[in-house]
């Protein structure tokens, strides 16, 4: 899984960013020339609604990324106010049965890619970061986050339960006890709050400076093998991963079943509407 070498961490000559992914896609891929980290940002208007087609370009451009030896992948949205709203709500609403599997499935995907990346992994979380937004950036080994935004694990407000494998990122990051309640409540927090409880690590007061704030975490690993590296993290990381990865089938079963609950579906009805409601105010 190895995909740098201790020569590639020596910054190149040239500092013109290379696009690697094309812009009819729903993320872009960047690579900074000097640095060699890749900058993979989401843009799926209005929100970043995690959808089946958002899904498939992030696992996409991950194991691009992944593939090409890229130093380190920074996580960001294209959207000035918004990471990311988290799942598209109308993929689970009233779903589609073989596109709510691959929609479940590609989540799985990105999750045991993103978490399990062999690559130092940052989010630049320039926006609110709801749920599967929230999943995304505790996936990641480093949190960057823009003053007044919120971000946490809501879906408890929505109804539904948030699977093992969302609590474990977040668990990976918060401690148990607060981790535990912020569940439970379904907690958003504010920048501040997340600063303080440790969900994210720096405050940042521009987008610019997130991503710079990002790339210096993934440069602090410049003198550590890489390969020990990587192997280090994934060693941490092995018993969550391969939890869901010896429980996937089940683990689509069950998001299968309960979303397609009467009561389910009345709550996610009612969250939507109340959404566009507010939308148009
Ligand atoms: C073991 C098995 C059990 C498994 C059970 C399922 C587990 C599922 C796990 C995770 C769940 C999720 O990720 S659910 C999604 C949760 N997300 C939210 O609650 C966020 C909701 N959105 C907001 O709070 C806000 O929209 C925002 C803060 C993200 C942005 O606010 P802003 O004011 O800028 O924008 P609007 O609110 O006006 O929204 C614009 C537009 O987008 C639509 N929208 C917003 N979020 C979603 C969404 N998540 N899905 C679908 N659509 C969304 C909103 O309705 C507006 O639409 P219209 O313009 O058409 O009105």
């Amino acid at each position: 899984m190895l995909r740098s070498t201790i020569s590639s961490l020596v910054p190149r000559a040239t500092s013109v960013a290379r696009h690697m992914s094309n812009a009819a896609k729903l993320t872009t891929v960047e690579i900074n020339d000097v640095t060699g980290i890749a900058t993979l940002t989401m843009n799926r208007p209005p929100v970043n609604g995690l959808n089946l087609e958002l899904l498939t370009d992030l696992n996409n451009s991950i194991q691009e990324i992944e593939d090409n030896k890229s130093r380190g992948l920074i996580l960001t949205s294209s959207n000035p106010t918004i990471f990311s709203a988290g799942l598209d709500i109308l993929e689970m609403y009233k779903p589609d049965k073989e596109r709510l599997k691959a929609f479940w499935t590609t989540l799985q995907d990105v999750w045991l890619a993103l978490y399990g990346s062999a690559v130092p992994t940052a989010a630049a979380i320039n926006g609110h970061s709801p749920a599967g937004g929230c999943l995304l950036a505790t996936s990641c080994e480093y949190r960057v986050m823009l003053p007044k935004f919120t971000i946490g694990l809501n879906e408890t407000k929505l109804g539904i339960v948030a699977p093992k494998w969302f609590m474990s990122s977040f668990l990976s990051v918060l401690p148990r006890r607060v981790a535990e309640r912020a569940l439970n409540q379904g907690r958003m927090f504010t920048t501040d709050e997340a600063l303080r409880n440790g969900l994210i690590d720096e405050v940042a007061n521009s987008k610019e400076e997130a991503l710079a704030k990002c790339a210096e975490f993934i440069g602090s690993f410049s003198k550590v093998n890489p390969l020990a590296r990587s192997l280090t993290k994934q060693q941490l990381r092995a018993a969550e991963l391969s939890e869901l990865e010896n429980e996937r089938a089940q683990d689509l079963e069950k998001f299968i079943f309960f979303v397609n609950q009467p009561a389910v579906q009345k709550g996610l009805g009612i969250y939507l509407e109340n959404l566009k409601k507010k939308s148009k105010n």
